[in-house]
């Protein structure tokens, strides 16, 4: 038997960090939703009782490094599972982004082997087994859009975003999100008004949501790329409604509601940066457990 499913990528509306914590991890607070710009994981039985995994991407672990490695590990040890699987992960979402690949890859890993082997986890128990491997699994076990807080693994969902096109540009460079959260202690901090955020979102207001998007990493993140501020400007000379750099980066989204714009957008940044996506929001995941 085979299992697919799809592993979307986040970008955060609103991230506010309250400080560090004794075990050396951040409490935050932030907003985040799912975009249609996915990587897929397969997950297909074995008799023998192994994990093999296969990426299409070149520098993404292929062994217990991958988080989705680590959810099937977690998986088959809590559960007792005597048999084996073959993850085979296409690989779409640009890696050490600030878009969650990896830990999407690893909630859709968990979702995938709750079908494959009929385990019946609730909610609660995958985000058990999330928060075991990185602080953004959690999230992405169902998507949508959700406040996070705790150092990213309490997840309460919240109210679907105004339908709009979500435009994304990567410089081609990567950054470390421990050395941005270190870094991050260093710097007299601007701290976004998540609350606002929620009420907007709860209303529905699109322009307001496009006006409070804030990223308090971003100005660690932004110190040593260069190349974020310079993106963010020609977004915003070509007409982006919002433009925020997403998590530690450093991936840059513009928001609009316009496909004239969005069209706009894609074709001023291909010329600028190699890799630019233009995408929609994605619904929250309906778990197994939820159907019954
Ligand atoms: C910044 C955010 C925002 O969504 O996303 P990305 O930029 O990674 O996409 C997340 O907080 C990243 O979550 P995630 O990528 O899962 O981080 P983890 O693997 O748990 O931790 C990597 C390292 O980041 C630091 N870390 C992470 C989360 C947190 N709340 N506080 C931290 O200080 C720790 O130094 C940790 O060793
Ligand atoms: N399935 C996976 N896909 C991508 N990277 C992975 C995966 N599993 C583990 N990793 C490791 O996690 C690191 C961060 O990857 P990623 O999740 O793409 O970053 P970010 O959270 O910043 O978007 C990578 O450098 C890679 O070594």
């Amino acid at each position: 038997m085979k299992v697919l499913e799809k592993a979307p990528a986040k970008i955060n509306l609103s991230l506010d960090v309250l400080g560090k914590r004794s075990d050396g991890y951040h409490e935050v607070r932030m907003v985040m939703t799912t975009i249609d710009l996915a990587d897929r994981v397969e997950c297909s039985e074995l008799p023998d009782n192994q994990i093999i995994l296969h990426s299409s991407a070149p520098y993404v672990p292929e062994d217990e490094r991958n988080f989705a490695y680590q959810a099937a590990q977690l998986i088959k040890d809590k559960y007792a599972i005597q048999k084996g699987v073959e993850i085979t992960i296409q690989k779409r979402i640009p890696v050490a982004a600030g878009l969650a690949g990896g830990s999407s890859d690893a909630a859709a890993a968990i979702r995938a082997l709750d079908r494959l082997w009929h385990l019946g986890m609730t909610y609660e128990e995958m985000l058990e087994t999330a928060s075991m491997i990185g602080s953004d699994v959690a999230f992405c076990i169902k998507g949508g859009t959700a406040l996070a807080t705790g150092r990213g693994e309490k997840i309460s969902m919240l109210p679907e975003l105004p339908p709009c096109w979500v435009v994304l540009v990567k410089p081609d460079i990567s950054v470390s999100t421990g050395e941005i959260y270190k870094a991050w202690d260093h710097i007299v901090a601007t701290h976004p008004d998540v609350d606002a955020m929620i009420h907007a979102i709860s209303d529905n207001d699109f322009s307001t949501i496009c006006y409070l998007l804030g990223n308090t990493l971003e100005t660690v993140t932004m110190e040593k790329v260069a190349e974020i501020a310079r993106i963010k400007e020609h977004m915003r000379q070509i007409g982006a409604e919002g433009i925020l750099m997403s998590g530690s980066g450093p991936t840059v989204f513009g928001l609009t509601q316009y496909e004239s714009r969005m069209q706009r957008l894609l074709n001023g940044m291909k010329g600028y940066c190699s890799q630019v996506y233009a995408v929609r929001l994605c619904r929250p995941f309906t778990l197994l457990s939820e159907y019954e």
